[in-house]
């Protein structure tokens, strides 16, 4: 499978001293809903970070709200140490942010080979048959060879889920400050079969390790994507941060939570969200 051709070029300086995102007691209500209450964390530089939890604990929400596509009731936001009010984007100093959502969010009236090099088609002055090798690159790095002629309505939802995944990882070689320095997932491998999930899970991996200091926040249900893909974890129940702690300290931690999360057991303190 062909490696990313962005590989050697990092996209910023590794070892800074603040941390690249930070949140501080970030709140949000839908209504009389508190989805989440007093958030605060971290993501350093190069570090990969799975955000778990049960289902509609505000791992989604949380994601929304850095990417700025959902304002915050309170808290503050910091990248890079500099306080941000609104889109992370709207800065003087933007952090390149890509994303992979959990619903694959493709244009139905455009090609594959128009979804995964939309940005480029738009933003930059490469070539139609430029753009096309790279779609053609990109789409072989996700296990899909030879579908850029084909519309998202005759691909099944794993197969758009990965082509979603092809757009977000996109990147104008020309321009090195296109590349993200914060990838987003959000349930890269829900609903992908097992084959499937690897090849996901390796390319999360294979990006960040090859970019050599790219971060990446991860949210996930799945197993072995939280053991394959994450250094560090944070647990997110009702909207709080009930354990966060090295990847591998999943199997040994006594936190309830995450005994309960990765047992599947009933009993236990969550309760599914009524
Ligand atoms: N735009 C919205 N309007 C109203 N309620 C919302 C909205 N977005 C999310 N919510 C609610 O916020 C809560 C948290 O949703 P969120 O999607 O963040 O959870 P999650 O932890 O990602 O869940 P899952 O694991 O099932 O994807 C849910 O109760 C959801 O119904």
């Amino acid at each position: 499978m062909a490696q990313p051709s962005f590989s050697l070029t990092p996209s910023q300086d590794c070892g800074q001293e603040k941390p690249l995102l930070e949140l501080q007691g970030i709140s949000k209500s839908f209504g009389p809903n508190k989805v989440l209450n007093q958030v605060s964390l971290t993501v350093n530089y190069g570090e990969a970070v799975a955000i778990i939890g049960p289902s509609g604990t505000g791992k989604s929400t949380i994601l929304r709200i850095i990417a700025g596509l959902l304002h915050r009731d309170a808290g503050d936001i910091y990248i890079k140490g500099q306080k941000r009010l609104g889109l992370i984007e709207d800065a003087q100093d933007p952090v390149g942010i890509g994303m992979v959502f959990q619903q694959a969010a493709l244009f139905d009236s455009l090609t594959v080979e128009e979804n995964v090099g939309f940005l480029l088609y738009q933003h930059s002055n490469l070539s139609p048959d430029e753009i096309r090798r790279l779609v053609d690159e990109v789409l072989d790095m996700v296990g899909l060879p030879g579908i850029a002629d084909q519309y998202p309505a005759q691909l099944s939802g794993g197969m758009r889920k990965r082509v979603s995944f092809a757009r977000a990882i996109m990147s104008n070689p020309n321009n090195p400050a296109d590349h993200p320095e914060l990838l987003l997932y959000d349930e890269p491998t829900a609903g992908l079969d097992p084959v499937a999930s690897t090849v996901i899970e390796d390319l999360i991996r294979g990006i960040h390790r090859h970019r050599g200091c790219g971060s990446y926040i991860i949210v996930t249900h799945q197993d072995s994507t939280i053991r394959r893909t994450a250094d560090r974890v944070i647990f997110l129940h009702r909207g709080k941060i009930c354990w966060s702690g090295p990847v591998q300290d999943i199997d040994t931690t006594d936190n309830p939570y995450v005994r309960q999360f990765f047992s599947g057991r009933v009993e236990g303190p969550i309760q599914l969200a009524t």
